[in-house]
């Protein structure tokens, strides 16, 4: 015998989390998203991500999901290929030069305007008026410095078995340094504990992409 007892608390090498990024083929309108909002300077959901928000979907077979941070719609199109039949997306962002390509690949995708809802407009003023205990998943991937809020509004928009997904949650592996002092950490983690101290919520924290919460609504 010559093989290596594996250890049980080995954590995975750059190789291992590379092949779990890419282990899922991406379908090519996520492709196409991710490749136009990297040309923008915009950093889209990762493979990994994509897979993930596609299985958190599908589970939940969402018929109502909303997002914050459209860019080019690559996380739509994620969410999309998971969600129920006659499913409805809205998506926030300030930024209307994003939401034109996204729409348009949105439409390409065979995805028609009755199926989602592109709103122009701050989160922060548009997700309070969103209906409450009526979505299937709220998936948070807008501005950093205002997760804390994003997170508050998501628990009331939550139907009970509802899904919280929250992208970037690590940063740059800013969040699990206690050294770091920088805006988007601290903000992080205060979003973060806020979930953890809630009743509210299951929670996993994954290490895919840049770090992707996931909590389940009681
Ligand atoms: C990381 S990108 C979103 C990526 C997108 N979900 C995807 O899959 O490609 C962040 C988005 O947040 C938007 N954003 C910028 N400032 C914002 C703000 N103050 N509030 C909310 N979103 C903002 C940007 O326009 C951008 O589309």
């Amino acid at each position: 015998m010559n093989s290596t007892q594996p250890q049980n608390n080995a954590v995975p090498s750059q190789q291992s989390w590379e092949f779990a990024e890419d282990y899922v083929a991406m379908p090519e309108a996520v492709r196409l998203a991710r490749d136009e909002a990297t040309l923008s300077g915009l950093t889209p959901i990762s493979p990994g991500v994509v897979a993930t928000l596609t299985v958190l979907a599908a589970t939940t077979r969402a018929k109502l999901v909303v997002e914050v941070g459209t860019a080019m719609g690559a996380s739509a199109l994620a969410l999309f290929e998971g969600m129920a039949e006659g499913g409805i997306l809205t998506s926030i962002d300030p930024e209307t030069d994003s939401q034109l390509p996204a729409r348009k690949l949105l439409t390409e995708a065979g995805y028609t305007s009755s199926k989602f809802r592109l709103i122009a407009g701050n989160p922060l003023e548009v997700l309070p008026k969103l209906n409450s205990g009526a979505y299937d998943i709220v998936f948070v991937n807008g501005d950093k410095l205002e997760y804390v809020e994003y997170v508050a509004n998501a628990e009331r928009l939550l139907r009970p078995g509802g899904l919280l997904v929250v992208n970037d949650v690590l940063w740059h592996n800013q969040v699990a340094d206690p050294e770091n002092e920088g805006d988007e950490a601290i903000i992080i983690r205060e979003a973060l504990q806020a979930v953890n101290e809630s009743d509210a919520y299951q929670q996993t924290l994954l290490p895919i992409g840049n770090g992707l919460l996931v909590a389940v609504k009681n």
